[in-house]
């Protein structure tokens, strides 16, 4: 039986899926103490599902995430994916950006074997921890021939989301994970594993040499706002500049002018939206063709820089280029 099993090979970050409080108090943990073998040993009845290796990759709150950690998992799950004795991956990880982590690894690694990503919103001693059923069904989905070619997957309270598309929609609730502008891939449970959704087209880009990916900056607009933001980004040197705009990637003249401005000095700037759902298109309340600004599509705000990152990593700086990226043609 055991040999029938999928190789699972789990790589630990962190996060509070590792969180650990006193036990006498259910307010207040630290992110990250649990190393990768007790989370499994948490795991009741997982030695039925896979034959699992562990490795702790990093012990960090996913707020600390950055290019380095990125850069060691991508090479890591690269190589892990590539070797014959490895079925499926499951990269346990904080919530906090958990989906950005998500979109870069999708980005930038190569392998129709499953990749999936799993963290908690409880703390390993809370009450009703959430970190071991979610680590149950991440392996479920790791180890599914059914998970395959579908790119970088996410997992948490019994969904199953593209990397693509997945965000944290709440701070504290443990159905905190969703697609909003397309729904879950799929669902699992204890019993089962379906997809519902066809696998999503992707492009993967070569993985830079080096850390760190070019600096882009997020810039949040809002009511009354005026150019100092954007004006303090591009005096940091910034390559690209995201827009978090209001409603359809729009903000105040001021800002907008200040944009273009950036935009006509060489950096990218792509409109993307405050919402939370729904996609920013060309053309509609702002003109892109004029300062040559990019739109973001259904990318959110933190996933339009990781993209942005990723394609000036790779030399594609062009709006034009950058655009097709962003919402490739039908
Ligand atoms: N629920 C969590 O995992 C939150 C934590 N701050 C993290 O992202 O690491």
């Amino acid at each position: 039986m055991a040999d029938t099993l999928p190789r699972i090979v789990i790589l630990a970050t962190g996060g509070t899926i590792a969180g650990a409080a006193d036990p006498r108090s259910q307010s207040g943990y630290n992110a990250g103490e649990v190393s990768a073998e007790s989370l499994i040993a948490s795991v009741p009845g997982i030695e039925a599902l896979a034959r699992l290796s562990a490795e702790q990759v990093a012990s960090i709150g996913s707020q600390d995430m950055n290019d380095a950690v990125w850069f060691g998992l991508a090479r890591r799950i690269d190589l892990l994916a590539r070797s014959p004795e490895v079925d499926g991956i499951v990269v346990t990880h904080g919530t906090d950006t958990l989906e950005e982590t998500a979109l870069f690894l999708d980005l930038v690694v190569e392998t129709d074997k499953p990749v999936v990503l799993v963290g908690a919103m409880r703390p390993s001693t809370a009450i009703s921890a959430d970190g071991p059923l979610n680590i149950h069904e991440a392996v479920q989905v790791a180890g599914s021939p059914q998970a395959r070619g579908r790119g970088v997957l996410v997992v948490l309270n019994d969904t199953i989301h593209g990397a693509r598309d997945v965000t944290k929609t709440s701070t504290t609730s443990v159905q905190t994970f969703q697609s909003p502008n397309c729904g879950p891939v799929g669902l699992v449970n204890p019993n089962m594993v379906a997809f519902h959704a066809p696998p999503a087209a992707r492009t993967v880009y070569p993985l830079p040499a080096l850390p760190p990916l070019p600096p882009v900056d997020i810039v949040v607009a809002h009511a009354g706002m005026g150019a100092r933001q954007v004006q303090d980004a591009v005096a940091a040197g910034v390559k690209g500049i995201v827009l978090a705009g209001v409603g359809d990637g729009n903000a105040a003249k001021p800002a907008i002018d200040a944009l273009a401005a950036a935009a006509a000095r060489g950096i990218v700037v792509v409109r993307s939206s405050r919402v939370g759902s729904g996609p920013v298109m060309r053309n509609i309340e702002i003109d892109d063709d004029t300062p040559g600004f990019v739109a973001a599509g259904s990318y959110n705000p933190a996933k339009a820089r990781v993209l942005l990152q990723v394609l000036l990593a790779n030399g594609i700086d062009a709006p034009a280029e950058v655009q097709a990226a962003f919402v490739p043609a039908p």
